[in-house]
């Protein structure tokens, strides 16, 4: 399913977020996520929340046919380990195979070169979608060096931070949902990548997908920093608020410009 929308900062409205978000609680798509050791719980939680199905098997006998039959695939480097390194392709090419959507997380890649090496390769198969943060980018595109040609190819860049933005092919998108207590939480950012999975599995146009997944994931951050005490009391706010997210919610909080 596609609307025929184009991607632009002024046609992300709440209804569309809505809408989005309405398509994924009504599929209840399941995320195959190969994801790090640290992020596995907090995310299976907030696919759960989302209305979404987590499924985060590792091993290389069963990780094809979990990620071929999976309604999307998201693979996120932060523990990139012996296990994980032969699972990725196995799982990539499954879900190639099956017709799902890819999408990549490539965790700390400004920390180590042996790991931006391989996120390369990876980006070069060209996954539909691409999380990461500023710093992550400029390590992977220094100086956005080789950037555009993938954008060029179809893969949908969301760079997050305290400004979120969108690129693609078919436009930009600038979000400036969520709030600094979200980055006081370990494992937002690789939780907010499976909700852009999630939301990419009921939307081929990937570019409004992600503008969607990341204000429903943003404005839920907002409405639990609203009803915290702290990092700790963020965790089970933000779930409780993605779990009950309504359109007057998003009306309300949605920035997109
Ligand atoms: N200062 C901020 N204000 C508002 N939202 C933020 C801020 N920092 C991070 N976020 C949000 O928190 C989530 C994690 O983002 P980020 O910290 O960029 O990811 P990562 O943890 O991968 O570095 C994203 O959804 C992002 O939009
Ligand atoms: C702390 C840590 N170490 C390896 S992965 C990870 C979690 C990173 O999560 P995020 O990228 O969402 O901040
Ligand atoms: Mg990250």
């Amino acid at each position: 399913m596609s609307l025929t929308v184009a991607a632009s900062t002024e046609l992300l409205s709440a209804g569309t977020v809505h809408e989005l978000l309405l398509r994924v609680r009504e599929k209840t798509p399941r995320v195959h996520t190969i994801t790090n050791a640290v992020a596995q719980n907090f995310t299976a939680n907030v696919l759960l929340a989302l209305g979404a199905v987590p499924s985060m098997t590792i091993a290389e006998e069963e990780v094809a046919g979990f990620a071929g039959s999976a309604d999307a695939l998201l693979i996120n480097l932060g523990t990139l380990d012996e296990t994980r390194r032969a699972a990725i392709p196995l799982a990539i090419e499954a879900a190639r195979a099956g017709g799902h959507p890819v999408s990549i997380d490539p965790v700390f890649v400004n920390r180590s070169p042996v790991r931006c090496a391989y996120a390369t390769e990876l980006l070069a198969c060209g996954p539909d979608l691409v999380r990461l943060n500023a710093a992550e980018m400029e390590a992977l595109f220094p100086g956005r060096a080789g950037v555009e040609e993938l954008i060029a190819a179809g893969t949908v860049f969301a760079v997050t931070g305290e400004e979120d933005k969108i690129e693609s092919r078919s436009g930009d998108f600038r979000l400036s949902n969520g709030h600094p207590l979200m980055a006081r939480v370990t494992a937002t950012g690789c939780a907010g990548g499976a909700v852009l999975a999630a939301f990419a599995s009921v939307e081929t146009d990937r570019a409004l997908a992600a503008a969607c997944g990341l204000s429903v994931f943003n404005i839920a951050g907002e409405i639990a920093a609203a009803r915290a005490c702290g990092p700790g009391t963020l965790v089970p706010e933000l779930l409780d608020a993605l779990y009950a997210m309504s359109l007057t919610d998003i009306e309300a909080r949605l920035k997109a410009a």
